[in-house]
């Protein structure tokens, strides 16, 4: 039975990389570009996964993915390895994206410089509320959704296939639907509800909410280790141990993603 929800399979769909390992190629972009800036012209798996947070069997795997083993005593030659992952996450080439919802948070994402260094262009930012149309938010007048599907088919080079939803939770699904309708095959959904799609469209949904609560619970763990430590602590003397910080399985090294298919 079709669910109409995103339809992606663990690997990924361009030559079988895992999704997991997907998620973790912009942790090793991002290590890799500090690198670059620095001139550093190798690296060794260590030192990489060290920089990018993960743990450096699994960043050799990934890699494995990609057909980049590095070389005994040398290791990974940074510039190559920053191209096959650029090349791999699609990002040698530029992304128009729009986002819809010009609220708190649309202007919030609008205004986030760190989009265009990485390959995405914001092609139009748009909005239902008539008072906002023409409003400068991050440098671009704001658009009516009247004119939502000329933007996604007309944006050049090959219009946009990227859409990003911050409405109100109540417009997100028809607002998807236009979308989609309109040629988008990929959508990043802030809105706190789940989205259904056809076939082929991909979706991701951020809930920071679901994030926090996560930590929520790891607090209350951690409440409850103390009061057993303090308890054991009146046998013993001397400072209780220090524990080394914990990565909680949030993120893409974790159990959980950051960021969640819907
Ligand atoms: N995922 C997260 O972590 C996270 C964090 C904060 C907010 N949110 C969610 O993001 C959404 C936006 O939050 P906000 O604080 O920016 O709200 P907001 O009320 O400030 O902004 C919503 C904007 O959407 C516009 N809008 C309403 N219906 C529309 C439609 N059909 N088409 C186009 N635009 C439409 C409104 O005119 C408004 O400008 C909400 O759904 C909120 O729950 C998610």
């Amino acid at each position: 039975m079709a669910t109409g929800r995103t339809h992606r399979p663990a690997a990924s769909r361009s030559r079988g990389i895992p999704e997991a390992t997907v998620a973790r190629l912009p942790l090793y972009l991002r290590a890799l570009t500090a690198l670059s800036e620095r001139s550093v012209p190798t690296v060794s798996s260590e030192e990489l996964a060290a920089a990018a947070g993960v743990n450096s069997a699994k960043l050799r795997k990934d890699f494995s993915y990609l057909g980049s083993y590095g070389t005994r005593g040398v290791g990974y030659d940074v510039e190559y390895l920053v191209y096959q992952i650029s090349r791999e996450l699609g990002l040698t080439q530029d992304w128009p994206v729009v986002i819809v919802g010009i609220g708190n948070l649309g202007a919030a994402l609008a205004n986030y410089g760190g989009f265009a260094s990485r390959g995405f262009r914001i092609a139009a930012l748009i909005d239902a509320d008539p008072a906002m149309t023409g409003k400068q938010v991050a440098g671009l007048a704001v658009r009516h959704t009247d004119e939502l599907e000329g933007i996604i088919r007309d944006t050049p080079p090959n219009g946009v296939s990227i859409g990003v939803i911050a409405t109100p939770a109540a417009a997100a699904q028809p607002v998807c639907d236009r979308l989609v309708e309109a040629g988008v095959t990929s959508i990043l959904n802030f809105a706190p509800t789940v989205l259904t799609v056809p076939e082929g469209v991909d979706v991701r949904k951020v809930d920071l909410s679901i994030e926090l609560q996560i930590l929520a619970f790891h607090e209350q763990r951690k409440a409850g280790e103390d009061a057993e430590g303090k308890a054991g602590a009146a046998h013993a003397a001397g400072p209780p141990p220090r524990a080394a910080a914990k990565h909680t399985g949030s993120g893409p090294d974790g159990d959980i993603p950051a960021v969640m298919p819907a």
